[in-house]
């Protein structure tokens, strides 16, 4: 279909209004239309841009009502209407009034006007006459002027000038109305041109608007499809939307999971790392335990070899064990007949050495003993009004210890001056179970005493007794002082006793003891562990048939442990202290007597035994004259007291000795005081009897200690029988 371009139409609607309009241009009509004829040629039909036609040019003067001056309009012809435009009144501006134009005289152009200007186009040609030139003469030009030829006048000379003038324009006018009428001409044949393209250009309006309208409805229904294809575009677009939101929202929510992988993945990359170190650590490690098992695998099997080896051997001890323990078994069962034996034998010795021994024991020199609380050298004196201290060398007597390897012999020597002025040197040497020297210990001396108190637990009664003058070391000997390495005979005793006891319970002995402690002053008994006054309860000492004696009214306290026994002594002690007071140095006057009784019985062996440990410290044994006491009655009461009861001892030992020597018929005189009645069980031929015999260093005392030197000699020389056990077994 080819595209003309639209015609304006007044009832066309707005977009055809916009439609650009044919015009017909005056200037080139020709050019005008050549291009209609272009624009409606076929060949324009490859939608070409819309054109304007331009418009026809008004090539002629507006006609003018010859009487009224105003423009004629041009005829109206039968076809289409004109496409040309009345063109506006030119000479208006130029100066001459058309009024006097009426003899339609053609216009003059002036020579420069070309007639290809709007405003002086050539005007109609008219058949009037001249018009007189006076309405032109202000428009004329100069160079008019100057060609007419000059007047006679100014009148004459105007005229000629306006007839020439007139002339030129007419023949101007005439060329104009042929030139006119050629372009009328030309113009009639554009005319029918036209109006046969304007015929053309209507049909083909008519069916470029039916085309128009089909154009329109095809519009119509592609606008619709194009609102449905909107709208479903929209609703597509919704979903879309939608879509997207929801996707934005999944896109949010997989970057939230990206983030949070992100973190996870740096997380796990830390842990990557850290565990890359710990395995890099470990490798390390298990290279070092890889050569570590390899060397504990060589250790291993150096081993597994050692064991197999070790095996064979744990066979061959198994076999060697069982021989050891039926070679044990025999032992212990050696054993326990050795120890039957040792006991035995052990008696045995004490009764080849005899069953009453004798000790003697020196003290060593105290402060006291000089007068001074201080030892000293030389007798130097300390001034006018102190006491002359007394001469540590003089003060000592002279007392010998020959015998270093056996420790058996004192030697006692004492110089004195005759009758005749001559210096006589006694000398008496003496000899004893063990001499102790003065700077011997309490342990030294238990060591002897030691065999004697085991001797009990065996069923044997056993006395030691300490002799000696007042001061001479007989408490210290028996009880000793406070610290352990002073403690004396009795604690040591008992802790051996209970030592003994506890060891021979492997053996099947269990032992019960008891004690008590007593007191004889002038022949009165006293309990120093019950509660009573002083020498006002009356107690009798009682002896059984089986050889057991009991004083009546004492309190017997059973023994569990040493420390109790040291604390009973504590007490005792502390009774005598306060009797002391009342009565002066009552524990010198006095002999004490430490009783432990001990009862065993063995259930493996059937054997039951009874043995005691009396424990005496004997009150000094100094002379009459010597103590001081002839003229106190009451220290003259215990001094004989003390003499009666320690002679009665003599004379029961040496009594002992004679029967000993076989005089079985020799009567013992053991009632003739509390000492011996209460020791006569222990100091029988049954007993194992022990006399220590303590020296004062003094050579003030050597007399005395001469005396106890001489009576402890005439006791170690007697021989009184044989010590017997006092045991019997489940059989007998
Ligand atoms: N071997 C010794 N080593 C050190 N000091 C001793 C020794 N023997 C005795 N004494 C001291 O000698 C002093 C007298 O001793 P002790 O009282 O034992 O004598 P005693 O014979 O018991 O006197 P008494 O008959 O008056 O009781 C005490 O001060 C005591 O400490």
């Amino acid at each position: 279909m080819s595209r003309l371009p639209r015609l304006q139409s007044h009832s066309s609607d707005d977009r055809i209004q916009q439609q650009p309009t044919f015009s017909l241009s005056s200037s080139s009509s020709s050019t005008t239309m050549n291009s209609l004829k272009r624009k409606a040629a076929p060949e324009d039909t490859a939608d070409p841009p819309r054109k304007r036609l331009a418009p026809i040019p008004e090539t002629k003067q507006p006609l003018q009502d010859s009487k009224t001056g105003t423009n004629l309009a041009v005829p109206k012809r039968s076809g289409p209407p004109p496409l040309t435009r009345p063109l506006p009144t030119q000479l208006a501006t130029a100066g001459i009034r058309r009024t006097q134009r009426a003899t339609s005289a053609p216009p003059t152009r002036p020579p420069s006007a070309s007639g290809s200007r709007p405003g002086s186009g050539p005007s109609r040609p008219t058949g009037g006459p001249k018009r007189p030139a006076v309405g032109r003469a202000a428009s004329g030009s100069g160079a008019a002027g100057a060609a007419a030829p000059k007047p006679n006048g100014p009148f004459d000379f105007n005229f000629l000038a306006l007839e020439n003038r007139v002339a030129s324009v007419e023949s101007a006018r005439e060329a104009d109305v042929a030139r006119l009428a050629a372009d009328m001409q030309a113009e009639r044949a554009k005319v029918a041109e036209l109006q046969a393209n304007h015929f053309a250009l209507s049909q083909e309006l008519t069916a470029a608007r039916s085309q128009e309208i089909n154009q329109r409805r095809e519009l119509g229904i592609a606008s619709n499809e194009l609102e449905q294809i909107k709208r479903r575009h929209a609703n597509q677009l919704a979903d879309m939307e939608m879509d997207m939101s929801r996707k934005d929202r999944k896109v949010r929510e997989l970057e939230e999971e990206l983030r949070n992988c992100k973190e996870d993945l740096e997380r796990e990359r830390g842990t990557v790392a850290t565990l890359k170190a710990t395995v890099a650590q470990q490798s390390t490690s298990h290279i070092t335990f890889t050569t570590q098992i390899g060397a504990l695998q060589a250790q291993i099997a150096a081993l597994q070899s050692t064991l197999n080896v070790g095996a064979g051997q744990k066979t061959q001890l198994e076999f060697e064990l069982e021989k050891a323990n039926k070679r044990i078994e025999e032992l212990k069962e050696e054993t326990l007949q050795g120890e039957t034996l040792r006991r035995k034998l052990h008696n045995m010795v004490q009764e080849l050495k005899g069953n009453i021994r004798v000790f003697c024991r020196v003290r060593p020199l105290l402060p006291s003993d000089l007068g001074t609380g201080t030892l000293t050298k030389s007798g130097s004196s300390r001034g006018s009004n102190t006491p002359e201290p007394i001469d540590e060398e003089k003060a000592k007597a002279d007392l010998v210890y020959p015998d270093k390897l056996d420790h058996r012999e004192i030697v006692v020597s004492s110089s004195s001056e005759s009758a005749t002025g001559q210096e006589r040197k006694d000398q008496w040497a003496f000899s004893f179970d063990r001499v102790f020297e003065p700077d011997s210990t309490q342990s030294e001396v238990f060591e002897e005493v030691s065999q004697l108190a085991q001797s009990c637990t065996d069923g044997y009664n056993v006395c030691v007794f300490a002799y000696g003058q007042t001061g001479s070391g007989k408490s210290f000997t028996m009880e000793g002082g406070s610290s352990p390495a002073t403690a004396g005979m009795i604690p040591r005793a008992v802790e051996q006793v209970f030592r003994v006891a506890e060891e021979l319970k492997t053996k099947g002995w269990q032992y019960t003891m008891e004690g008590q402690m007593l007191e004889i002053y002038n022949e009165t008994i006293n309990d120093l562990l019950g509660k009573g006054e002083f020498d006002k309860k009356k107690h009798e000492i009682k002896h059984d048939k089986s050889g057991r004696t009991t004083v009546t009214d004492v309190n017997v306290i059973p023994l569990t442990s040493a420390s109790q026994v040291r604390s009973l002594l504590a007490i005792a002690q502390s009774r005598r202290t306060v009797a002391a007071t009342l009565m002066n140095e009552r524990s010198s006057r006095s002999h004490s007597v430490f009783t432990l009784r001990i009862r065993g019985s063995n259930s493996m062996t059937g054997e039951t035994c009874e043995g005691s440990l009396n424990l005496v410290d004997l009150a000094g044994s100094e002379r009459l004259e010597k103590s001081g006491a002839g003229s106190d009655k009451d220290r003259l009461r215990e001094t004989q007291n003390i003499n009666r009861s320690l002679s009665a001892l003599g004379d029961v030992i040496a009594a002992l000795g004679e029967k000993g020597e076989g005089k079985g018929d020799k009567h013992i005189p053991y009632r003739n005081s509390k000492l011996t009645y209460l020791l006569q069980n222990s100091l029988s031929g049954n007993s194992k009897t022990l006399m220590v015999l303590n020296l004062s260093p003094l050579q003030t005392h050597l007399n005395e200690s001469l005396c106890s030197l001489r009576f402890a000699t005439k006791v170690n020389n007697t021989t009184i029988g044989t010590a017997k056990k006092q045991s019997k077994t489940s059989s007998s």
